[in-house]
This record gives C-alpha cells, structure tokens and sequence, in this order.
C-alpha cells in the first residue's frame, strides 16, 4: 500500500473523539491539585497539547494558561530535544500545582526534557505508549508502541471507494 506511513496500525481520531478523550482527562484531574486540590496553572506543550490544555482549563476552570515549545532534533541518530520557547517563569517555579498537558507521549523524550525543569508539575497525557507512560501521572487511552495515532488537525475528510469497486 502506497498511501500509509510507514507503521503497522492506524488509530484515527475524530475532533469528537478528542473533545471527549480530552474532557475524560479533565474530569480525572479534577480537585487532585496540591493542598486545596487546585491547579495554578496549565501549561501546554506546542504544538499538539494546545487543544487538549485548552479544554482540560475550560473545564476545571483554570485562567491561567501557558505554553512551552519543545523542539526535537536528530544529531547522529539520537533524538535531542531542546526548549524553544518557555513558560513564564513567575508563574512556573519547580512545578508545583501545575498541570503540564500533552496529546501523547510515545518514547518519551519530550515529556523527560520538561520534567527536568519542573520536576514537581504533575505530567498528563491523552493518549499513551508503552515506552512513555512511566513519564505521565495521569492519562486516558493507552495504545500499542508500534500503533501510529492520527490526530483530527492532521486529516481531512475525503471520499473512499466502495469496498465492492465499480468496473
Ligand atoms: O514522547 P515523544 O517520543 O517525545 O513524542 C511525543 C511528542 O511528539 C509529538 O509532538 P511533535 O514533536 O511531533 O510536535 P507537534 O506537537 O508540534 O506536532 C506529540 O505531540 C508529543 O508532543
Ligand atoms: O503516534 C503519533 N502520532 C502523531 N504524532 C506523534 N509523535 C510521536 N508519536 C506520534
Ligand atoms: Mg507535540
């Protein structure tokens, strides 16, 4: 087959599904912060923990919201990540009462370089793989390490062929 990345399985995901993964998250996160079980703050990891930090905040209705930009590289075969654009620092400190929000952690390099900052902000993820969920507290879905996740803001919807072609 021409038309698929190079990964054995597909899971697609729908802006529904996401809403409701996201929501799920929310939900599960609700009143866990420390002392009073409030958060400070959320923080989203750029680019694709934008919309679940989003929705995770307008749930728990938490008005402080920032971002970090993690930047992968690929020098001599090994994957280095390094910090483009960081949160405010005032508001950060060692992490504690914040909420860091991804869409997925797989390997879990970003999620490793972010909790060297913040060692103390509770780390949580929609989706998770194997290889990454010791690196989240909290997360909703877990798939398989060689599943490959499509997210909503990288598809489009298109017309498919019959399963029974037309001659
Ligand atoms: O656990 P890891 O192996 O580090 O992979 C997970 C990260 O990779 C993807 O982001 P990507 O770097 O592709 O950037 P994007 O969010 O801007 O799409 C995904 O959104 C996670 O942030
Ligand atoms: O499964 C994935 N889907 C989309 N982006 C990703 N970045 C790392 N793993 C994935
Ligand atoms: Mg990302």
């Amino acid at each position: 087959m021409t038309d698929r990345l190079p990964h054995e399985k597909g899971f697609h995901i729908s802006w529904d599904q996401m809403h409701r993964d996201a929501r799920a998250l929310a939900w599960r996160l609700d009143g866990k912060g420390p002392d009073d079980g409030a958060w400070k703050a959320v923080v989203g990891i750029t680019r694709g923990g934008m919309v679940p930090a989003m929705i995770v905040a307008r749930e728990l209705d938490i008005r402080v919201v920032d971002t970090i930009s993690v930047k992968s590289y690929n020098h001599q075969d090994r994957a280095e990540a390094k910090v483009i654009k960081a949160p405010q620092e005032d508001i950060m400190g060692d992490g504690t009462g914040i909420l860091i929000v991804d869409d997925l952690v797989d390997t879990g390099k970003t999620l490793e370089l972010v909790r060297q900052l913040y060692p103390n902000a509770h780390f949580a993820t929609v989706y998770a793989k194997p290889l990454g969920r010791a690196m989240v507290e909290t997360f909703i879905t877990e798939v398989s390490q060689d599943t490959w996740i499509f997210f909503p803001w990288d598809m489009a919807l298109q017309y498919v062929q019959p399963y029974r072609g037309v001659e």
